[in-house]
């Protein structure tokens, strides 16, 4: 079947595949450095992930160096097509200096924002409160230890300042993500007294008064990690207050809820009381696993919602997944393109009449909407928009995955 003739097919529907075309190729989505690495960053000082998050397998390729970083991802994101953004911790830093989290400065960081302005892409930013020795306890901004909390806190302050000195630089907000793994192994007895820390820290370290055209804060909740199984100090209740009371966006990361919660169904519920919101877009197998996303139905719901619920335009959409028993470079195209095929369905699916039929009811034509839907020609699309922004797809895809996996993967 041709694009013609697909188009076709959707107008019947009411459906303009051009507008959705259109809408898709302006949706930036920020693709996590992390993926490519492992979690491990480029510090001279620290080397294991921890905080409870973990990369497993050992397949051949891993980058080893910013260099090598930056050429996967370019490779990366030559094979997706339009234009997206880079997610960076602060853990890799490009610089042959040896600073400490709470010594980190802009020019550390300046190669990536030298490169992203070559590449034309924009940049996000996180704290790295995990693989370090001050992180060892599982507790950073919630540690009952006023050196350790101060330590973190200098840490948050420098990135958010690197962030909006980014976000200058390229002309385009960078949104400065705050994840901390503070929790408790076992049952604490004084959960109040670590929020009242975790709090009285973020208070602290977003003091400073930042250009939102610049700089945005977002916090991310958690349910729990490896070895804090019995209390995530930054829960989702914690995290959700203080974002509406604080003005910060709020990160929802798919793995970070009980297995059978639909995060999906919270973005309406949260955009009511929130501006902004940003997503992590991840596929937790039965824990916070962090595995390549599908096209499956978790995602498809995500992707309905935010075009349903109008919220594409003040939603951030990041990336978080790392597998290291397959090739790096395919596990970002892959999960990537998923994510644009996903919003491709939504953008394509005939609003009007699933409204009108739930609006007055009518149950049985909203479900035989939905279902007889899922038939129309969508691959001739997402096809056609691949061809579009010059990218490949299908078999000319799978031979470039597998040439460049063949090209890293003497790296030792
Ligand atoms: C590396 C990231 O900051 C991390 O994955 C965080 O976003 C998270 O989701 C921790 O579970
Ligand atoms: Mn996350």
């Amino acid at each position: 079947m041709s694009y013609q003739t697909a188009k076709a097919a959707f107008a019947e529907w009411g459906v303009d595949t051009e507008a959705a075309l259109a809408r898709l190729a302006t949706v930036p989505i920020s693709m996590h450095c992390w993926q490519g690495d492992d979690v491990v960053g480029f510090e001279k000082q620290t080397g294991s992930s921890g905080g409870g998050i973990q990369a497993t397998g050992n397949h051949p390729g891993r980058a080893r160096t910013p260099e090598e970083l930056r050429a996967d991802l370019q490779f990366a994101y030559a094979m997706i097509p339009g234009r997206h953004r880079l997610n960076l911790h602060a853990m890799y830093m490009d610089t042959e200096e040896t600073p400490d989290r709470d010594e980190i400065e802009y020019r550390h960081f300046e190669p990536w924002v030298d490169w992203a302005k070559a590449q034309g892409i924009g940049l996000d930013f996180n704290p790295t409160f995990f693989a370090h020795a001050k992180a060892d306890d599982n507790l950073t901004l919630s540690h009952p230890d006023a050196g350790i909390r101060d330590f973190w806190i200098e840490h948050g302050k420098r990135t958010r300042d690197i962030a909006a000195r980014i976000g200058l630089e390229l002309g385009s907000a960078c949104v400065n993500n705050i994840w901390v793994p503070d929790g408790y192994k076992d049952i604490p007895v004084d959960r109040m007294a670590a929020r009242a820390r975790l709090e009285a820290s973020l208070d602290t370290m977003l003091a400073p008064a930042q250009e939102p055209a610049q700089m945005l804060d977002a916090v991310e909740s958690k349910l729990f990690g490896i070895g804090v199984e019995a209390c995530t100090v930054g829960s989702h209740e914690f995290y959700m207050g203080y974002a509406i009371r604080k003005g910060t966006l709020l990160c929802l990361d798919m793995g970070h809820f009980h297995p059978t919660e639909n995060i999906a169904d919270k973005l309406s519920a949260v955009a009511l009381s929130l501006p902004q919101i940003l997503l992590h877009v991840s596929r937790p197998m039965r824990w916070d696993s962090d595995h390549v996303i599908l096209l499956n139905d978790d995602i498809l719901a995500m992707a309905y919602e935010l075009v349903s619920a109008d919220l594409l335009h003040r939603t951030f959409i990041g990336l978080d997944f790392f597998d290291a028993t397959i090739s790096r470079t395919a596990a970002w195209v892959i999960g990537t393109r998923n994510m644009q095929k996903a919003l491709l369905r939504a953008l394509l699916a005939p609003w009007d009449r699933l409204r009108a039929a739930e609006d007055s009811l009518d149950f049985t034509a909203r479900l035989t909407l939905t279902e007889e839907f899922r038939d129309l020609p969508f691959g001739e699309v997402w096809a056609e928009f691949c061809k579009r922004l010059d990218t490949p797809s299908g078999l000319t895809l799978i031979s470039e995955l597998d040439a460049y996996q063949a090209s890293v993967a003497v790296r030792a």
